[in-house]
């Protein structure tokens, strides 16, 4: 396997759906949903990326995107350098096979019940993933490591959990699972996908404290998922990893966790920050710096920049085109933003306000 290249990289990706609507006659065009929209991101190994955004934004359809489990409308997915969707047909001559790109990929769900059998023991929906990658194991050495991984994730004594049934293991203990699920695969990238989400606050820090330290020791990358600018933050500080923010389809904010939020660029991170106490914003305005509370339909969303709508600092020029994704000058070389006000675009500088904007 080639090590120049990310383990993940993401080019230009979009994501449209056709969405029901287009009424009965079939010659109507059915209305497009653009769930993503021109995203690029590289994952290393042993890399964390949180990515945030409200509900509708895109992050489950980028983050299936970025594992193989949604094909992009454009753009590509490489893993290590291959093509994913190149490797998948059948005529395909890629150097490494789709197979072997599926397992290296896994995903942890929000509700991890939903992908354990109900009428199956823990150790028997573990070990069916596992015979199909490694079928020359022994039954012995199998349950060995299932056995080892289920007391790893702290549930002990790990041959009483391993004959449970899903119905009788609490939230927590199934999301820790469908952590052992993904990490038997030895995979090299774990998409959590809201993944504390349903647990009691009290659980949460505890599942990613976990989630952090078999990152660290398994030196998996993890593309972690949240609609919480907290879990987001937490996942990524303690990582020293990076956070990603999405705004109706677009990644329009990304860096190193701390910088992003020390030092946010886009005018939609600074409204995610305001509407998270637990940052510690008292000093900042006490009403959402937003223009608008309304979130647009992302079967039509706002031409150039999609925020400009509820920007505080629109000008006439957000409306007509959109703004590049471009480096912050910040000196990690790492943050990127997508706001005419990080650049000295005259066309932003000299246009008007939009109506209860300002500069
Ligand atoms: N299979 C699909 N067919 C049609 N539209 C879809 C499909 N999957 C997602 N969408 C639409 O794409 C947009 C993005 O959805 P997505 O689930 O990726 O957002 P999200 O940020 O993860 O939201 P949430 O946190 O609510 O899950 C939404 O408008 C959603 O309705």
């Amino acid at each position: 396997m080639s090590t120049d290249h990310p383990v993940l990289s993401l080019e230009d990706v979009d994501v449209h759906f056709e969405k029901d609507g287009g009424g009965l006659n079939p010659f109507t065009d059915r209305p497009t949903v653009r769930a993503v929209d021109g995203v690029d991101l590289d994952i290393s190994s042993n890399d964390v990326v949180a990515i945030v955004g409200e509900s509708g934004s895109g992050k489950t359809t980028l983050g299936k995107t970025a594992v193989g489990l949604q094909q992009p409308s454009a753009g590509t997915i490489k893993y290590r350098g291959q093509d994913i969707w190149q490797a998948k047909k059948w005529n395909s001559n890629a150097s490494i096979p789709f197979d072997e790109i599926r397992r290296s990929l896994q995903i942890i769900h929000q509700d991890p019940g939903a992908a354990l059998n109900p009428n199956r023991t823990v150790l028997s929906s573990l070990a069916a993933p596992l015979k199909r990658w490694q079928p020359d194991l022994s039954s012995e050495d199998r349950e060995a490591r299932i056995l080892h991984f289920i007391e790893r994730v702290g549930m002990s004594p790990p041959h009483d959990y391993a004959h449970r049934y899903p119905h009788q293991l609490s939230g927590g203990e199934k999301q820790r699972v469908a952590l052992v699920r993904a990490l038997l695969m030895n995979p090299d990238v774990i998409l959590a996908d809201e993944a504390v989400s349903a647990l009691d606050v009290s659980l949460r820090v505890e599942m990613m404290d976990l989630m952090l330290e078999l990152q660290s020791q398994f030196d998996t990358s993890f593309l972690f998922i949240s609609h919480d600018l907290s879990n987001a933050r937490y996942i990524a500080e303690h990582a020293d990893g990076r956070l990603g923010v999405m705004y109706l389809g677009e990644l329009v904010e990304l860096g190193p966790a701390d910088e992003v939020l020390q030092n946010p660029q886009h005018p939609y991170t600074k409204v995610l920050k305001w509407a998270t106490p637990e940052l510690g914003v008292d000093e900042g305005p006490t009403e959402p710096p937003i223009r608008e509370i309304d979130i647009p339909d992302p079967v039509n969303p706002p031409t150039g920049c999609r925020f400009h709508t509820r920007c505080p600092n629109a000008t006439d020029q957000c409306r007509r085109a959109t703004p590049e994704v471009t480096a912050v000058d910040d000196g990690t070389g790492r943050h990127r933003v997508a706001c005419y006000r990080s650049t000295d675009e005259d066309a932003y500088w000299d246009s008007d306000p939009l109506d209860g904007a300002e500069l």
